[in-house]
């Protein structure tokens, strides 16, 4: 369960405000998607999450832990896929995930095992012991994903999981999504593609300049905008289609 309160973050002394004032929630069993136009503030709102960033001011819980005062426990708590995949590329794909498992004090028979079954369920027996240098962005993301599962985290944070990917393997991901889902994470995603919400969230949590314009289900969202279809009330909430993908 994430919790966000009035979390703000603003860049050159002041002068960006990329983050502000946002609060939502996202909770176990659900996806939570962050839909908004480029810039809007998605990836400074996760990285803040993920305390790659420190906010300005407002609060944070995942699982009742604040990023804030204990970093290291929330960074086991969670499993995040960030938007640069930032893979060693000199290692193979089983040498990067089986890296982050022992950065998580994981033992050796328990990451081998693990690896084995995200192999599976993610298809990358095919290339899991080649060198990532060269892997295709459908690759590299599922690579990224098993080495942000690899600790069974309780909370998923991806930011723009289906970026440069084929219709295909984004069906898969979406797939695996709903799977993370079942097993009762909590998934957050972002991202600027409307049909990947409509398709995928519980909730989706409209973001634009920086600032949550609406919050909750597709139906509800269909509701307080009063349009029939879900592109018409994104727009209609976000008050403009720039830089939203249908
Ligand atoms: N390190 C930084 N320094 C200065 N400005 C930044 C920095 N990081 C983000 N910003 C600015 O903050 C705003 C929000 O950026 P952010 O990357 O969070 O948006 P986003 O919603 O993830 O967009 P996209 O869909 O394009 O990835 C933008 O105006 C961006 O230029």
């Amino acid at each position: 369960m994430i919790e966000v309160q009035r979390l703000r973050k603003t860049f050159n002394k002041g002068k960006v405000v990329a983050v502000d004032e946002v609060s939502f929630s996202a909770r176990d069993g659900q996806i939570t998607g962050l839909l908004g136009p480029n810039g809007a503030g998605k990836t400074t709102t996760l990285r803040m999450l993920y305390t790659l960033l420190s906010p300005d001011s407002g609060q944070m819980r995942i699982d009742g832990i604040d990023p804030a005062a204990e970093p290291l426990k929330v960074k086991q708590a969670l499993g995040v896929v960030p938007d640069s995949r930032g893979l060693y590329d000199r290692l193979s794909a089983r040498e990067n995930i089986r890296y982050y498992g022992r950065l998580q004090g994981l033992a050796k028979a328990d990451i081998a095992e693990r690896i084995e079954r995200l192999a599976d369920v993610l298809d990358m027996h095919e290339f899991i012991d080649r060198k990532t240098n060269g892997f295709s962005q459908g690759q590299r993301v599922k690579v990224a994903i098993a080495r942000a599962l690899i600790h069974e985290p309780r909370t998923v944070l991806l930011d723009e999981p289906t970026n440069g990917l084929d219709v295909m393997t984004t069906r898969a991901l979406r797939g695996f999504l709903q799977q993370l889902k079942a097993e009762g994470r909590c998934v957050v995603l972002s991202t600027h593609i409307m049909q990947e919400v409509a398709a995928l969230c519980d909730r989706i949590v409209i973001i634009a300049k920086g600032r949550v314009m609406a919050e909750g289900t597709a139906d509800e969202l269909l509701r307080r905008s009063g349009r029939d279809n879900l592109e018409d009330a994104f727009v209609q909430l976000i008050g403009s289609d720039e830089g939203l993908l249908a």
